[in-house]
């Protein structure tokens, strides 16, 4: 991936100085989420993110920002899907990709406002790498929100079936498609043969500019049962311009 990285955005976002998207060196995956974990776990005001999804959220931001780049949506995406949540009112959330929870946390909190306080709500989070499921279920559990997240891990495709075939999944009122652009379209048939995506349910798509998901926009754009759109957003760190495809089944 190649970005214009001006000197305003380095001072903006100091992680970037650091990262590179040419693919030379890793952007993830690379020890930054340990020292995501221990960095929280070390500052003055810990106490003070116990419980508390915004603080926990704004702590990820600050670290992806200020010290190392996090493949996480990110803020300015995220009030983005968290304006679809309130128009939507959610019960049952799944997530494919789930990285260090931001998103999890991020949303989870959001429909649990919707609600009243003894309303069931559900947030799936699909993760394939143990150690990634590990740090987040720390994260989501620092941030109050056990009861609502639950963090599975293995690749989407299977634990989509599993859930399915185990009766935890019966349907899906949004779905949030944020793991690999290849996998868009794949995972997202599962959910269909699944019969998970009733009419009404949301699908929310993100970087399908960028990095991108053409075979997913084609399947999506084509598909005479669903409703679906581009919408244009904004990657933090870097305020790099990306698109999410919102959907939604008629
Ligand atoms: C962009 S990150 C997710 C960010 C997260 N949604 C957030 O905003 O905080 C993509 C994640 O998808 C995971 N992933 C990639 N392919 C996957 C698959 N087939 N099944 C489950 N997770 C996958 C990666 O390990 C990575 O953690």
């Amino acid at each position: 991936m190649a970005f214009n990285i001006t000197p305003e955005l380095l001072e903006k976002y100091p992680s970037l100085k650091s990262a590179d998207f040419t693919g030379e060196k890793p952007f993830f995956n690379d020890g930054r989420e340990g020292r995501l974990l221990e960095w929280i776990y070390a500052r003055s005001d810990l106490e003070a993110l116990r419980g508390s999804p915004a603080r926990v959220c704004a702590a990820i931001e600050e670290f992806a920002i200020q010290k190392e780049f996090l493949i996480s949506i990110g803020s300015t995406k995220a009030k983005i899907v968290e304006e679809l949540i309130a128009a939507e009112k959610p019960k049952v959330m799944v997530e494919l990709g789930g990285y260090m929870a931001y998103s999890a946390i991020f949303f989870a909190d959001a429909m649990r406002r919707q609600h009243a306080k003894d309303t069931k709500v559900q947030y799936w989070s699909l993760e394939y790498n143990p150690l990634f499921t590990s740090i987040a279920m720390n994260l989501v559990d620092l941030a109050g929100l056990s009861d609502v997240v639950q963090i599975v891990t293995g690749t989407a495709g299977s634990s989509l079936k599993r859930l399915a075939a185990e009766n935890k999944l019966d349907h899906i009122d949004v779905l949030f498609i944020d793991h690999l652009g290849d996998n868009y379209h794949t995972d997202f048939q599962i959910c269909e043969s699944l019969n998970l995506l009733k009419s009404g349910a949301l699908i929310i798509a993100d970087n399908t500019l960028i990095p991108g998901a053409p075979e997913y926009l084609d399947y999506v754009r084509k598909h005479p049962k669903l409703d679906t759109k581009a919408v244009k957003s904004i990657t933090v760190p870097g305020d790099f311009e990306d698109e999410m495809e919102i959907t939604k089944v008629k």
